[in-house]
């Protein structure tokens, strides 16, 4: 009945875990697609392969390498999820964040969530960074939740109040570290969307999920930030806008995953400057 992984399971994991690295981080950071680079910040690395992890899920998407990596980023404890599991790829809601319950195992209290993202508003360009206001879980309020199945009080609530999963004040900072970066022109606000993926969307799904309120529409994220809300962790969370998706039939474009990578190594050094000032200064 209880799907998910057992409570004593995810703690024996991150003891293992910190049985493998000197460092003790508070603060995780998961990668998104072709935001890797993210991990070339961090100094004095221990890296640990998901393969070497007991029943671990892989990653099996390019891009998205499958190590954590522990070490220090501006002087704070981190640890970097260099590949994300997403639903896509064959995994239960439950099992793409195995991860996230391992990393509060090991410590972390502040979770950094980054992704790669179409834009569905038309104010934004390819290139802009979005703090996530609000999300919506597609998948979630159509019955694949990633809390469903059995509830474990040691890991949190049954019911969870999602109104205020995205942190105010990590918002404010990150918004006054990207003005003294100069990057405050392509800095937006605004609502993730989540579909179940791997098909990229429609023309006519672009304008339903951009009539829904949302901003930018990934595969990932969601289930995340939920199970890091659920065990008590602050959460915050950046989109990189990769591609537009495309609203109008007469001038549609087909987006591709290489594009989206792309984009990504493009916007990298702005997006490492970013995500290290924000961890210095927490
Ligand atoms: O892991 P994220 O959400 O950044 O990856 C996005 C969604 C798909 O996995 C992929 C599509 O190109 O990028
Ligand atoms: O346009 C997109 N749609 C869904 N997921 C994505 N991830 C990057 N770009 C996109």
């Amino acid at each position: 009945m209880c799907e998910g992984p057992s409570f004593e399971h995810v703690q024996s994991i991150g003891e293992l875990l910190l049985g493998k690295t000197k460092h003790r981080p508070t603060i995780g950071i998961i990668c998104g697609s072709g935001l890797g680079g993210l991990a070339d910040m961090v100094e004095d690395a221990n890296v640990v392969l998901y393969s070497e992890i007991p029943s671990f899920p892989i990653s099996t998407v390019p891009g998205h390498m499958g190590k954590l990596v522990f070490g220090t980023m501006k002087g704070k404890q981190v640890v970097l999820m260099r590949g994300r599991l997403h639903y896509y790829e064959g995994y239960p809601m439950w099992k793409t964040t195995i991860p996230v319950r391992v990393l509060k195992a090991c410590g972390i209290s502040t979770l950094i969530l980054t992704n790669a993202a179409g834009g569905l508003n038309s104010d934004y360009s390819v290139g802009d960074i979005m703090i996530i206001k609000d999300h919506i879980d597609l998948p979630g309020i159509s019955g694949e939740c990633v809390l469903r199945g059995g509830n474990d009080e040691r890991f949190g609530p049954r019911f969870l109040a999602t109104v205020d999963t995205y942190d105010k004040e990590l918002a404010t900072l990150t918004k006054s570290i990207a003005g003294k970066l100069g990057l405050s022109d392509i800095m937006r606000e605004g609502t993730y969307i989540m579909i179940g993926g791997p098909t990229f969307e429609t023309v006519a799904e672009s304008r339903l999920l951009r009539n829904f309120g949302a901003d930018a529409v990934g595969m990932s994220t969601v289930p995340e930030a939920i199970v890091a809300r659920h065990m008590g962790m602050k959460v915050f969370g950046l989109s990189l806008i990769t591609d537009m998706c495309s609203l109008q039939y007469d001038v549609a474009s087909a987006t591709t995953h290489e594009q989206v990578l792309a984009a990504g190594r493009k916007r990298a050094k702005d997006l490492q400057e970013l995500v290290s000032n924000l961890v210095q200064n927490m």
